[in-house]
């Protein structure tokens, strides 16, 4: 039995229901960290696999609010304090009904090496609920982002644990969420990051996320000796801050992004999407995408069911460079075949772990370039801890100054997961990489830090 196989086997379970995502970002994890297990006994000696996969605290919460119609609703609410051996606990809240304790955990573990990656003294967290802001007044979300910090705020602060926003948080909600804080405390401090910039955010933060998964498929291509994206069809799904921002850079650098996506569907505007409009319907009106349609009807809405099996028409559409931005497993080894089938080069994982193991193991050997999740979308956390530090000095930095950095943490990043590649005999495979790196620096800190 391999040492994957038997580090697997101790967390073996049954039906694995809710921790599902949670095992697949664990095994993964674990069959890429095998070499380095072998080469050094100190990380089974040390335990720090057992000790790693299971979070520091889980805090599972009630969340009572009231909704316009004096309906009294309840939510649950979490924070996973998973590893804070690099620093204090950090990672994103999400708002989504699909939310629960597995998803968390699997977001969380994701966070503990991201957050490695980045060099940055950031250990890794990720909380939320299943409250659904979709079809929410504004003053619905504030009251339960009231409710939620009411019991949030007694586990959080800015040298404890400082979340960020996810799916279905953003500035919005960042701004309630602060201001309940900075209420039930009586102080200010930098506890959220993605705050909006009059009250302590970073110039960026929105950005960052998507633009950094753009320099780090820049950087990714340039050491595979791709060409660049220049010129190139480019294929988006999602249509949230990840996605938007994504296609924003691809334009700013003369790609052609040609697709986005929503839970409805797809949108496919070959001559290139309009992204002042997707930035309207998405972040103002929060419409559907079919609504796209009514400026540019020469575009294409395809909706998800006309995919029954599940799967979305995106990745049907030839591309030299795909960007998944949406959620976890929306990118299935059926979808990877068709990118592979019409000449896609490089895959990009913007959101978090959205393609299946199938999928990447389709990608890896075919020899498409693949820039997984925790390393490729580390640009948001990165500049949320800048902001940290912004935050920390009373400091404001300038838009170009949290680029540059951006910039360059997105090709410090890139180029480690590819050298650490190579010095484990993978080369050019990023998924092993970034597990590697990423795992190295925290179980070294752990053992420093003593059982
Ligand atoms: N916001 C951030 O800074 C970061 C976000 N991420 C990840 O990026 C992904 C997207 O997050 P955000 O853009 O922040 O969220 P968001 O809430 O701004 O947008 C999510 C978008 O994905 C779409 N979507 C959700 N489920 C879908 C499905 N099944 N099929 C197609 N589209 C779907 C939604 O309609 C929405 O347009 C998530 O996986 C998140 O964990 C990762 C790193 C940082
Ligand atoms: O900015 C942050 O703290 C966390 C961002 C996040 O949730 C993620 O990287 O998945």
């Amino acid at each position: 039995m391999s040492i994957a196989e038997e580090e697997i086997k101790k967390f073996e379970r049954g039906d694995c229901g809710e921790n599902k995502v949670f095992y697949q970002a664990m095994e993964e994890v674990i069959y890429s960290i095998a070499p380095l297990l072998e080469s050094d006994d100190k990380y089974t000696k040390h335990a720090i696999l057992e000790r790693l996969v299971v979070p520091d605290r889980i805090i599972k919460f009630k969340v009572t609010w009231m909704d316009d119609n004096q309906n009294i609703m309840v939510n649950t609410g979490f924070r996973v304090q998973f590893n804070n051996s690099l620093g204090p606990y950090k990672g994103g809240l999400r708002f989504h009904p699909s939310v629960n304790e597995g998803i968390l955990k699997f977001l969380g573990f994701e966070q503990i090496l991201k957050n490695s990656l980045t060099g940055l003294p950031i250990g890794g967290a990720k909380g939320g609920s299943d409250f659904d802001p979709k079809g929410k007044s504004d003053f619905e979300v504030m009251k339960f982002c009231s409710a939620f910090m009411t019991e949030l705020h007694k586990y959080i602060g800015s040298r404890i644990d400082i979340p960020a926003g996810d799916i279905g948080v953003g500035a919005r909600e960042i701004g309630y969420l602060f201001g309940e804080y900075k209420k039930i405390t009586s102080t200010y401090e930098g506890v959220l990051t993605g705050k909006p910039f009059m009250f302590g955010g970073s110039l960026m933060r929105p950005e960052a996320t998507g633009y950094g998964a753009v320099y780090f498929t820049e950087q990714m291509l340039e050491i595979e000796g791709k060409e660049p994206l220049t010129g190139k069809i480019c294929t988006v799904s999602g249509a949230g801050n990840v996605a938007l921002h994504a296609i924003e850079k691809l334009q700013q650098i003369g790609a052609i992004p040609v697709t986005c996506t929503d839970s409805g569907g797809t949108i496919y505007d070959k001559r290139g999407v309009d992204i002042q409009l997707l930035k309207i319907l998405k972040f103002e009106e929060r419409a559907s995408l079919e609504k796209y349609l009514v400026i540019h009807p020469e575009a294409t809405y395809i909706p998800v069911s006309e995919y029954p099996e599940g799967g979305h028409a995106v990745w049907d559409i030839p591309c030299y460079a795909a960007f998944p931005c949406a959620t976890q497993n929306e990118l299935t080894d059926v979808d990877a075949q068709n990118l592979i089938v019409n000449g896609c080069v490089s895959v990009t994982e913007g959101a978090n772990m959205p393609s299946t193991p199938k999928a990447i193991n389709d990608f890896l050997s075919h020899k498409v370039c693949f820039g997984p999740a925790k390393a490729a979308n580390a640009g948001g956390v990165a500049v949320s801890e800048f902001e940290m530090s912004q935050n920390a000095s009373m400091q404001k930095w300038s838009f170009e100054k949290v680029d540059n950095k951006l910039k360059e943490t997105m090709q410090q990043i890139c180029t480690r997961v590819a050298l650490t590649a190579k010095d484990y005999g993978v080369e050019g495979n990023y998924v092993d990489g970034a597990n590697i790196a990423g795992f190295k620096k925290v179980a070294d800190a752990m053992i420093a830090e003593g059982i």
